[in-house]
């Protein structure tokens, strides 16, 4: 995950100011020099720092922290805040026009995950009730068009090419007269990339924009390049004048420098960032929300949207009515398995609830895609009969499980044990939330369900 490093020294930092009573300006002085260093070292721009630390350490030693309550706590709000600040504030938003179509132009270096992009931003748009049109601008990476058909294709979303032997302007123009036709309310227009920034490059997006006059023009640039990835950003802002930045792979163990960094450094905010390589892995960017996954608070709005975007209500609703029965099977298990996969990889998922980051005995625990397969194809070799008493699998049961799933008898002996005990959980949740109904000391809601 992104930010590990970083966010485990700012975790620790932390821990030490709440664990004092009272801290004095020494206290935040020394607080706030191990915190430069933790952000020189996740490589963001010095300057940046600098200005960060300063604004930081003024806020921190005013009376109303120094002298709060809770001085510990007050410290970390203030770094919330400017790190908030530092990402820009506010989430900001894709420019419309006010005439449709709206034009937004993909520019960035080759390989930066311009392509993948384009694709991601128009489904993003799609899901939104929108009719995008993709427009291949790329004709010089032999590829690149094909990449983008491709694409389209699996996204069930038109896209416009004129092959690689016309003028990219030409083929933009085209394109822009063609959406108007067809009735598509937002085009993508994905230009070409080199591995370096050269001059014929920025001509041609220039010459691209004087034609179509984009409404946006968002920068794609890999998070994992760092430093250099704000240097291309700066550059491609001085010719172009960019709206945006779309941050990709910050799903990789990158150290963060670039997601902190950007907006000081260009003025242009991070509108999206790319979480993976599926083509549901875009995000819109909430500066307070990364603040929050970067000082290990969690990021817990960004998880109840991706259930509300995953999890079937009517399911939840059947198993909440069979928790409360303790009707819990085998079954329901799979098809939490199921919801649960199709929200992404454990591992983001965990980083996303607070103080997960610290707990590195999880680490150890998380599941991986092997063992959901495993788990998956194990309770479908089982009967109907079986998946719903498990009590039922005795030994010669288990054998022929295990060789219909390709999996072990010990394998199938650790799933039917981590079930039980799920069902006892399980039982004891519904117990609780009971308890909670009838107003009992003790009780609990649980999260998700109404
Ligand atoms: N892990 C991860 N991989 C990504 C992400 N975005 C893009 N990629 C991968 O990065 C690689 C390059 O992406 P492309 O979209 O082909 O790059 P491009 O910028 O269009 O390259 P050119 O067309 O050559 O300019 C592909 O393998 C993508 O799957 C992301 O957010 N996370």
């Amino acid at each position: 995950m992104a930010f590990e490093g970083l966010a485990e020294k700012l975790q620790g930092i932390f821990k030490n100011l709440r664990g004092k009573g009272k801290i004095s300006e020494k206290d935040v002085t020394e607080a706030m020099r191990e915190i430069r260093m933790a952000l020189l070292e996740a490589d963001v721009n010095y300057k940046v720092v600098k200005d960060f630390v300063n604004r930081v350490k003024e806020r921190a030693v005013g009376v109303e922290v120094l002298e709060s309550l809770t001085p510990g706590q007050q410290v970390i709000k203030v770094v919330h805040d400017e790190m908030t600040q530092l990402m820009g504030g506010t989430q900001s938003k894709i420019n419309l026009a006010s005439k449709p179509p709206t034009i937004v132009m993909m520019v960035g270096l080759q390989g930066s995950g311009k392509t993948t992009s384009s694709g991601k931003l128009a489904r993003l748009f799609k899901k939104q009730g929108r009719r995008p049109l993709l427009v291949a601008c790329d004709i010089y990476r032999p590829a690149a068009i094909k990449q983008l058909q491709v694409l389209g294709e699996q996204l069930e979303i038109p896209v416009f090419s004129m092959g690689d032997k016309q003028n990219p302007v030409d083929i933009a123009k085209a394109a822009r007269a063609y959406a108007e036709n067809q009735g598509h309310d937002l085009m993508i227009v994905d230009t070409a990339g080199r591995l370096h920034i050269d001059d014929a490059l920025m001509s041609e997006l220039e010459n691209i924009k004087t034609n179509i006059r984009p409404h946006e023009i968002l920068l794609v640039v890999d998070a994992m390049t760092g430093q250099d990835a704000v240097n291309v950003a700066e550059t491609f802002n001085a010719r172009l004048g960019l709206d945006g930045v779309i941050l990709t792979k910050l799903d990789g163990d990158t150290r963060g420098g670039a997601a902190l960094s950007v907006k000081a450094v260009t003025g242009k905010p991070i509108k999206f960032v790319g979480m993976g390589e599926k083509l549901d892995a875009l995000e819109p960017f909430y500066p307070d929300r990364m603040a929050s996954r970067i000082l290990g608070m969690g990021d817990v709005l960004t998880l109840i949207e991706k259930a509300q975007a995953n999890f079937d209500a009517k399911k939840a609703e059947e198993l909440e009515r069979k928790l409360r029965k303790a009707e819990f099977t085998l079954e329901d298990f799979l098809d939490q398995i199921q919801q649960m996969k199709s929200m992404g990889p454990l591992s983001e998922l965990m980083g996303m609830l607070p103080g997960m980051g610290q707990m590195k005995a999880l680490k150890g625990m998380e599941i991986s895609e092997k063992d959901v397969k495993h788990t998956e194809a194990i309770i479908r070799s089982m009967t109907r009969e079986e998946r719903r008493h498990p009590e039922i699998i005795n030994g010669s049961r288990r054998k022929r499980i295990a060789l219909g799933s390709g999996t072990s008898v010990q394998e199938v002996n650790k799933l039917l044990k981590q079930f039980e005990q799920a069902q006892k959980m399980m039982k004891q949740i519904a117990q609780m939330q009971q308890g909670a109904k009838s107003g009992k000391k003790g009780g609990f809601k649980l999260p998700f369900f109404k």
